[in-house]
């Protein structure tokens, strides 16, 4: 439609010029009223070009703010409560000591792969109680969207970087719940044949497991709540929160 519209408005001064020249050979037509003519329809043509022209961005404006409609219609899923409580400031602090990881006995090199992105604070403040040689990668996963319970599929957001084959490896999560992430990782783990994989987790809820799962080393083991803080997150908030708390309700 708009490209037929274009081409009758860049036809229309030939169609003039051929029509009104017959008009002036038959004389029924002066040459002064043919270039007066000609001139009308050009002012005429014009602003139907311009329209054509701005076609384009008025239909990209016209989504524009349709997404924007429905933005603002959508209604939040997660609801604010009446009356929040106000979290007291807190004065404690997770210090890990002791930190050791051994492989058959063996005093070997070790290859930290940190899930992100839950892991980080607790891995930030694990390897830096690592004596000895350690590597670390990151690998990226998530399969609890906005909601606090698994969504059951585990989606691969980020791959290593770095080839792990014959390598002894840490897998450090900070929360290990329904175990489905880290059934996920340790099946794509194998596939790079690595010498070794160990699981280490700062929390352990075994009563919500969904799959079996050996852990070699865990932090604590905790009763069946939603957990957030030091970096472990509700709907991505949560995570800068120095302690770990639960949350209420859910
Ligand atoms: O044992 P599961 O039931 O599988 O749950 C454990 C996983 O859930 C959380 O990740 P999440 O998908 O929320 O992504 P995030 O680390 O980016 O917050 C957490 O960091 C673990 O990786
Ligand atoms: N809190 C936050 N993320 C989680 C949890 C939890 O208790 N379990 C699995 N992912």
């Amino acid at each position: 439609m708009l490209a037929s519209v274009n081409v009758l408005s860049d036809m229309t001064p030939f169609i003039v010029a051929i029509v009104a020249s017959l008009f002036v050979i038959d004389g029924s037509l002066t040459v002064g009223s043919l270039i007066a003519f000609f001139a009308y329809v050009d002012k005429m043509r014009s602003p139907v070009a311009a329209l054509v022209n701005a076609y384009p961005a008025i239909t990209e404006g016209s989504v524009a703010l349709n997404r924007l409609f429905t933005f603002f219609s959508t209604p939040q899923t997660i609801q604010e409560k009446a009356n929040p409580v106000i979290l007291k400031q807190f004065t404690h602090s997770i210090k890990l000591n002791k930190v050791s990881f051994s492989y058959d006995g063996k005093d070997e090199s070790i290859f930290l792969i940190v899930v992100l992105k839950g892991s980080f604070v607790f891995a930030a403040d694990l390897i830096r109680e690592i004596k000895g040689d350690v590597k670390v990668d990151f690998i990226s996963v998530s399969s609890y969207s906005d909601q606090t319970e698994t969504t059951g599929k585990v989606k691969l957001l980020k791959d290593l970087d770095t080839d792990i084959t014959n390598k002894n490896v840490v897998v450090v999560e900070d929360i290990i719940d329904s175990g489905l992430t880290l059934h996920f990782l340790r099946d794509h783990l194998n596939m790079h044949k690595p010498k070794q994989i160990k699981i280490c987790t700062l929390l352990d809820k075994p009563e919500r497991r969904r799959v079996e799962l050996p852990v070699d080393y865990v932090g604590f083991v905790i009763p069946d709540e939603f957990i957030v803080g030091y970096g472990i997150d509700f709907a991505q908030m949560y995570r800068n929160l120095p302690y770990i708390a639960t949350v209420e309700e859910y």
